[in-house]
C-alpha cells in the first residue's frame, strides 16, 4: 500500500471520496394473503433517505443500536447491496452494485467486519488471503510463506510475518481483526467501512486495535466509515459522527460538539449511557421501550412514543434533519433549534422534561 499524507486541498476541500446520497433500503417478505386482503406492506425499512460523505483521511462514525440499519447502510456503501432509492458515489461519480463496479472502483472501499473470521477462506493460511487481496494469491500459495509485501502488511497492523503461514482457526480474536486490517489496507482504498471492527473483544485487545486503527490512518490517509453501537469507542476516533435511529439518521455532527452538547434527545441518552466514574457526569437517562419494528414505524417522528420531551406533533409530523448552531439534526424542539441552547435556564430542558414526565422516563 502506498504511504500518503491528506493533500491540502483535500483538507481544504473536505472532498468526500464515497457519499452516499439519499440513500433507502427494505427488505420485502412475501406478503400473506392476509397482508394483502389488509393492503398491508410488510417489508421492513431498514435504510430511509440517507445521505453521508466520507473524506479523505478522516473518521465518520456512525453509532446507534441494534437494528437501526447500520450494517444495511455499511453494505449499500460497499455496493454489498443495491439501495431502491438513492445513489452511491465515488469522486462525485454514480456508482452501481458491486457486479457494476470496476475492479478499480471496487478497491478504493474496503471493509472489515465484526467477527471477520467468517470472512477469510478457512482452508488458506491468512497470508494467501492478504495476497489474493494484493492481486498475488500465487506466489503466496506457492512458497507457503507470505511475499515481502504481505510480511509488510502484517508489520503495518502490528503481526509478525510468520502469521501469514496460520490458518484463521489458529489465530486469536484481535490478531484476525488486525489481518483483515491488513487485507482491507492491501488494495490500496481510499475509505474502509469498519463495521464493528472491536465489538467482542476484551477491553485491553479493543483498546490495541483502536490505536492500531488510529496509526494506520495516520501512516496511509485513509478515511474511515467506523460503525459501532459503542459511543465510547466511537469518541475515541471520530472526527464527525452521525447518529441513526430506526434506519434514519437523527444528529450529525462534529464528534467534540456532539458529545459536548448532543441536540437530539435519542443523542443525549445514548451518550448518557455511557459508563463513567466520574460523580460530575450527568447520570443515564434511561430510553423506555425499544427501537420500532422497521415494518411498523410509528407515524410522525420515529423516536416519538420514547421520547422524553414528545409533545403532539411529534405524532404527527415527521421532522427534518435542520441545521443548528453545532449540529444537524432531526428534532424541531432541539435547545438549539428552538434557540434554548447554552442559557442557564434552559440547560437541563430535557432534565426539566422527565422531571415533570416521571411515568414517562
Ligand atoms: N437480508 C435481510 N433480510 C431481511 N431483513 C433484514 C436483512 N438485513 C437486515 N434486515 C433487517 O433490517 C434492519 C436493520 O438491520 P441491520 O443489520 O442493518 O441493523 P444494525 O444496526 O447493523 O444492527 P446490529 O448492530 O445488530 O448489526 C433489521 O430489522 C434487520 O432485521
Amino acid at each position: 500500500m502506498t504511504q500518503r499524507s491528506q493533500t491540502p486541498d483535500d483538507a481544504q476541500t473536505g472532498a468526500p471520496v464515497v457519499e452516499v446520497q439519499n440513500v433507502s433500503k427494505a427488505f420485502s417478505p412475501k406478503r400473506s394473503i392476509l397482508d394483502r386482503l389488509r393492503g398491508r406492506d410488510p417489508s421492513a425499512k431498514a435504510v430511509c433517505d440517507v445521505s453521508l460523505a466520507v473524506q479523505h483521511g478522516e473518521t465518520l462514525g456512525l453509532v446507534g443500536e441494534s437494528g437501526c440499519g447500520k450494517s444495511t447502510l455499511a453494505k449499500l456503501t460497499t455496493g454489498q447491496l443495491t439501495p431502491d432509492d438513492g445513489q452511491v458515489c465515488l469522486d462525485g461519480t454514480r456508482v452501481g452494485d458491486l457486479s457494476e463496479r470496476s475492479t478499480a472502483q471496487r478497491r478504493r472501499v474496503g471493509v472489515v467486519f465484526q467477527h471477520a473470521r467468517g470472512s477469510f477462506d478457512p482452508r488458506w493460511p491468512v497470508g494467501r488471503s492478504i495476497a489474493e487481496a494484493t492481486g498475488d494469491a500465487t506466489t503466496a500459495s506457492i512458497h507457503g510463506t507470505g511475499p515481502d509485501d504481505v510480511a509488510e502488511l502484517l508489520c503495518s497492523v502490528d503481526l509478525t510475518p510468520e502469521i501469514a503461514d496460520r490458518y484463521p482457526r489458529e489465530l486469536s480474536g484481535g490478531q484476525i481483526q488486525r489481518v483483515a486490517l491488513a487485507r482491507a489496507i492491501a488494495h490500496d482504498p481510499d475509505v474502509i467501512v469498519l463495521d464493528e471492527p472491536v465489538s467482542g473483544l476484551d477491553m485491553a485487545t479493543q483498546a490495541r486495535v483502536l490505536s492500531l486503527l488510529a496509526d494506520v490512518q495516520q501512516q496511509f490517509g485513509v478515511g474511515y466509515l467506523f460503525i459501532s453501537h459503542d459511543l465510547d469507542v466511537v469518541r475515541f476516533l471520530a472526527d464527525r459522527v452521525a447518529v441513526m435511529y430506526a434506519g434514519e439518521i437523527v444528529e450529525f455532527g462534529q464528534a467534540n460538539k456532539l458529545f459536548q452538547s448532543p441536540n437530539h434527545p435519542y443523542t443525549e441518552a445514548l451518550i448518557r449511557a455511557i459508563p463513567s466514574d466520574d460523580p460530575r457526569d450527568t447520570p443515564p437517562m434511561p430510553l423506555r421501550g425499544a427501537p420500532p419494528d422497521p415494518a411498523d414505524r410509528p407515524e410522525g417522528c420515529p423516536f416519538h412514543p420514547r421520547c422524553p420531551a414528545v409533545t403532539q406533533s411529534c405524532e404527527e409530523q415527521h421532522p427534518s434533519l435542520e441545521a443548528v448552531q453545532n449540529t444537524r439534526v432531526r428534532c424541531p424542539h432541539a435547545p438549539e433549534a428552538t434557540g434554548e441552547a447554552d442559557t442557564d435556564d434552559n440547560e437541563n430542558v430535557l432534565d426539566r422534561d422527565l422531571d415533570s414526565n416521571p411515568g414517562r422516563s
